[in-house]
């Protein structure tokens, strides 16, 4: 998956409806799950001129999938009227940026994390209340774990490529009926296994890495409940550092 950046500079020139237009657009925009980050600027020195910057997982997902969404007919039903405004509406791919290491670099790349599913399953596999949800589980499983893990952290898209993405893992877990305490255990054994293969103990690295885990827990309690609907073709979570960027001295 390669984020790309579209830039979309309009002229127009009464500023203040098209801005109201587009605070309502970026409802459905924000919404969307390709889209990443967005924001609109108007220029100080020509104030006719603004410029859109849409931050997409990728062209793909912004072509294929929002293009084709609900949330792409909302945010379009808005900004009809600046159609014809348009100066530029293209791709851009980033060539240099302000840049830290990923959480996947950060902690040690595939090696680490297939490490660390391997300690993890160990213990998960003896264990009284989470053992049996695990009980015809793939030799292959911790491998696949990483990989998904690796790719939330910013690594290689590997899960989407070879594991079918995000609406593959999600069905591993409908109609297993994971209950508050087995997440709670699930969660205890991860962080006993990242202390056992020696995973980066710093706050930053472990805050991050436990915000992940506690949303990506609840969220597969969510869809194994009796019922639950599972969600369309969404790409993979990206997860990022948050408040905190790590601490280098
Ligand atoms: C951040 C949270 C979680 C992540 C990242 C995660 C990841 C995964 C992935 C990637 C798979 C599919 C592996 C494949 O491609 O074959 C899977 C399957 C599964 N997960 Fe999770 N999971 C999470 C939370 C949980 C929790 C809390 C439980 C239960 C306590 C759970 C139980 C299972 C089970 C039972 C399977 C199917 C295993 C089998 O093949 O029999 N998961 N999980």
């Amino acid at each position: 998956m390669l984020v790309i950046v579209e830039y979309i500079r309009y002229r127009v020139p009464d500023g203040e409806e098209f801005e109201a237009a587009y605070r309502r657009a970026v409802v459905p925009l924000g919404r969307a799950p390709q889209c990443l980050d967005y924001e609109l600027s108007r220029c100080v020195d020509e104030p006719e001129c603004y410029i859109l910057r849409i931050t997409w997982t990728s062209a793909r997902d912004h072509l294929e999938g929002f293009r084709g969404s609900e949330r792409f007919r909302e945010f379009f039903a808005e900004i009809k009227p600046y159609v014809s405004n348009i100066e530029e509406m293209r791709h851009y791919e980033k060539v240099i940026e302000r840049t830290e290491p990923t959480l996947f670099e950060w902690a040690g790349g595939a090696e680490a994390l297939e490490r660390l599913t391997e300690a993890f399953y160990g213990r998960v596999k003896e264990d009284d209340l989470v053992g049996p949800l695990f009980a015809h589980m793939d030799s292959r499983h911790p491998a696949y774990v990483a990989m998904w893990l690796g790719e939330v952290f910013g690594g290689p898209a590997r899960y989407s490529e070879e594991r079918g993405g995000h609406s593959h893992m999600v069905s591993h877990h409908l109609g297993k009926g994971i209950t508050e305490r087995q997440r709670r255990r699930w969660v205890s054994l991860l962080m006993d296994a990242a202390d056992e293969v020696g995973l980066p103990a710093d706050p930053e690295f472990r805050a991050a890495f436990a915000g992940y885990v506690e949303w990506g827990t609840r969220l597969a309690v969510h869809f194994s409940q009796p019922g639950a609907t599972p969600p369309g073709e969404e790409p993979v979570p990206r997860w990022g550092w948050g408040v905190m960027p790590p601490y280098q001295p």
